[in-house]
């Protein structure tokens, strides 16, 4: 089981210190969970010094499609392993509505972390409230894998992570009732086994969308989900630790 906290633009040098300290002092219940944090880039270095002697295990919220160059203000993968990072979230829904990141810019920076890094490649996809009402769920969330990942072959499996957010979930409140989640996680699943074949059905797969300790232990204890994406709640380390408690209930 997988929890990852994104925080987004949030956090400081402070939140990095507290978080480590509670995972410390909690080690021994979370010793079966993966637990990780994609700060700010800014934070990285803060994040990976006090993460020290933990298993903490840091990501970039997102990435750039170039090794280097004149991208004023991007971050490459070979600056994100630099500090730390062993993965990076791509595609994430606020980058595809606010900030250019096309199905093809997706593509190109999963390509791209996958040839050039060692990275694993936190995926994101999710339909829009009005996708969901027009009954385009399965549509869209196989357009935006088909298009993430084309031209990839098994090889990438070992480094690949889907984070299953719906849109109309993410900083709502709302979430997507655990059946819900499981009939599109479930989907993803095999649409990633018919394409790499069955050994895909190992990809673990996450949820995130209002994930709160009071939430994820009836999400976490579906078939198909194999973790969370922490937004709002992995700013408060009680609440971020309390979901991963939850997760190592359902250790798999
Ligand atoms: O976008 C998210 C994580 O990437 C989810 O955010 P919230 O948990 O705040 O809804």
């Amino acid at each position: 089981m997988f929890v990852i906290g994104n925080w987004k633009m949030n956090g400081n040098r402070e939140l990095a210190q507290a978080l480590t300290e509670a995972l410390r002092e909690h080690a021994d219940e979370l010793n079966q969970v993966q637990v990780g944090v994609c700060p700010p880039a800014v934070l990285l270095a803060s994040l990976n010094e006090a993460a020290a002697e933990t298993e903490l295990m840091i990501g970039g919220q997102d990435v750039n499609e170039h090794q280097s160059g004149a991208h004023t203000g991007e971050h490459s993968t070979e600056l994100l392993s630099n500090f730390g990072a062993e993965f990076t979230l791509i595609g994430h829904s606020e980058r595809r509505q606010f900030y250019g990141d096309s199905m093809a810019r997706v593509a190109a920076k999963v390509a791209a972390t996958l040839a050039n890094s060692q990275l694993t490649v936190v995926l994101c996809v999710g339909e829009s409230e009005a996708e969901r009402q027009a009954e385009q769920t399965f549509a869209v969330i196989t357009e935006q894998l088909e298009t993430a990942l084309q031209g990839q072959t098994g090889d990438c499996l070992e480094r690949l992570i889907i984070a299953y957010e719906p849109v109309w979930a993410i900083g709502t409140g709302l979430t997507a009732s655990p059946e819900q989640a499981q009939q599109v996680h479930e989907f993803i699943r095999s649409w990633l086994v018919q394409k790499f074949g069955a050994e895909a059905a190992n990809v673990a797969l996450l949820y995130g969308g209002s994930v709160k300790p009071e939430n994820a232990e009836a999400l976490f204890a579906q078939q198909d989900i194999d973790g969370g994406l922490i937004g709002g709640a992995s700013l408060q380390v009680d609440a971020f630790i309390a979901i991963a408690k939850a997760a190592a209930t359902r250790s798999k």
